[in-house]
């Protein structure tokens, strides 16, 4: 598996000083606000838990598995809820959590269906965002790391379901994203 990494872009103590940073932001905003922090599976699910250990005030959780990329590192436009919700959104302020933002299309999806629900807020928390690829306009409140126009991998990030496990972010080898 490492031998398939080209280049490491952020390591687990770079990565981990961010989460540190972005979870004091979302305790500093959300005091006595009892957010609702959502994950979006798969590709979230280790920062998730390592920015929940990060915020000091009471919140609540859940899960919802997305999926539009398969197994290309392009997003195939549609995005399928593999996983709803537990839980109701009516008129609570959320968090949405997620690895990445690319194209806009997932996150634009998921802002609309839990507006549709009626959920009192809706923020977004992003570790990366590659804004060069952006087909819908939108932003993340909270941003980790604005990064350049490559298809990463690692910290829950997969290249065809692969290389979730690494506890950094790098991008593979060309010969490795073969036919993609
Ligand atoms: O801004 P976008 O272009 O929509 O890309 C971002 C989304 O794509 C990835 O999920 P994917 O569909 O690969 O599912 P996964 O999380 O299970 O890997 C990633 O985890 C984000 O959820
Ligand atoms: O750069 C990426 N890496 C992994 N999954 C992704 N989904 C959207 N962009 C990416
Ligand atoms: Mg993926």
């Amino acid at each position: 598996m490492l031998n398939d990494i080209q280049e490491v872009f952020y390591s687990e103590e770079q990565i981990q000083g961010k989460v540190k940073e972005l979870g004091a932001a979302v305790s500093r905003d959300y005091e006595e606000r009892n957010p609702l922090v959502i994950c979006v599976l798969k590709g979230a699910f280790i920062f998730m838990a390592d920015l929940v250990k990060n915020i000091t005030v009471p919140i609540e959780l859940d899960f919802m598995a997305v999926s539009s990329y398969g197994n290309s590192t392009r997003s195939s436009g549609e995005v399928k809820i593999i996983k709803d919700l537990d839980t109701s959104v009516e008129g609570r302020n959320v968090i949405i959590v997620e690895d990445i933002i690319d194209s806009g299309l997932t996150l634009s999806y998921l802002i609309d269906v839990l507006e549709r629900r009626n959920a009192r807020s809706v923020k977004v928390v992003a570790l990366f965002d590659k804004p060069a690829r952006r087909t819908v306009e939108l932003n993340a409140d909270y941003t980790g790391f604005v990064i350049p126009d490559a298809f990463i991998v690692g910290y829950g990030l997969d290249y065809a379901e692969k290389y979730r496990n690494l506890p950094f972010v790098g991008v593979l080898k060309p010969e490795v994203y073969s036919g993609s």
